[in-house]
């Protein structure tokens, strides 16, 4: 278990008399992409909510490495390393894209929003928020004001966010989702590159089965709250309750 960066213990929520997630027990390792699946209300957004400290569990534990991370604030996670790709709030509207991941590079380099001390700094800084941009394919848009930005774009800058933020453990939720067909391969070969480095860990909520079987290194899937199948992309897309879910092909025929 400790080799373990992120796990859950006996993990549970629940919203008046409805657990929606019940005792869930999960390790994640660095240099391994896990998939959660599970159909609609499953619990895998609650799940991600708990670990990434949007909500308080009911019951159980999280730790990150080992450090019991249960009580710790959102921040708090994210500086303990366990990252998550956001929806765009805490922004500067009227700054730039490569401003505003400026700030985020800024901020996880310890120096929050201080005015820059030299211009080599400054530099730096800026350099290292362009790569982000170049990284997500925002650089053609880094001089736009954020609100200007599309929606596919505006997912990708919360990709580039998260990778300023240098986590261990990267969270991503349906990171595609309303990407047109021609943007959604970037996100997912950013994605590769990211589950290449053996240090991090990588957790996606995924619907897409294509996206699933071509990043899973492992998929565990939820059903009711409950984890039920934790293995290998092909042992657990074979079970016929996976085959139900997504396939459409009910439990009996797929048995
Ligand atoms: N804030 C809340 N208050 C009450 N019930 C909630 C709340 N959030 C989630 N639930 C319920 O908890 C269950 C799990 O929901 P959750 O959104 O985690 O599922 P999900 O697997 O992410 O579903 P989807 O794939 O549709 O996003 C559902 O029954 C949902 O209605």
């Amino acid at each position: 278990m400790s080799s373990a960066s992120l796990r859950t213990d006996k993990l549970t929520r629940q919203f008046g008399g409805h657990t929606a997630v019940n005792a869930v027990s999960a390790s994640f390792h660095p240099g391994e992409l896990t998939v959660i699946v599970g159909p609609n209300g499953a619990g895998k957004t609650t799940y991600f909510n708990l670990i990434s400290g949007q909500l308080w569990p009911s019951s159980g534990h999280i730790f990150k490495g080992e450090t019991e991370i249960t009580g710790f604030s959102p921040s708090s996670r994210a500086k303990a390393g366990v990252g998550r790709a956001f929806q765009l709030t805490n922004l500067f509207p009227q700054l730039s894209v490569l401003e505003n991941v400026r700030l985020a590079v800024q901020a996880q380099h310890g120096l929050g929003h201080v005015i820059f001390r030299t211009a080599r700094s400054f530099k730096k800084l800026r350099d290292e928020a362009h790569a982000y941009l170049e990284a997500t394919r925002l650089d053609r848009v880094a001089h736009l004001p954020v609100t200007a930005l599309p929606h596919g774009d505006q997912r990708k800058l919360e990709i580039a966010l998260l990778l300023a933020l240098k986590p261990d453990v990267f969270m991503f939720d349906e990171p595609t989702a309303g990407m047109s067909v021609d943007e959604a391969p970037v996100i997912l070969e950013l994605i590769e590159e990211i589950k290449k480095d053996a240090s991090k860990t990588v957790l996606l909520v995924e619907h897409k089965m294509d996206v699933v079987r071509s990043l899973a290194d492992r998929i565990i899937v939820l059903h009711n709250g409950e984890l039920v199948a934790d293995g290998l992309p092909d042992e657990v897309i074979a079970l016929p309750i996976v085959r139900e879910i997504y396939l459409g092909i009910p439990a009996e025929d797929a048995a």
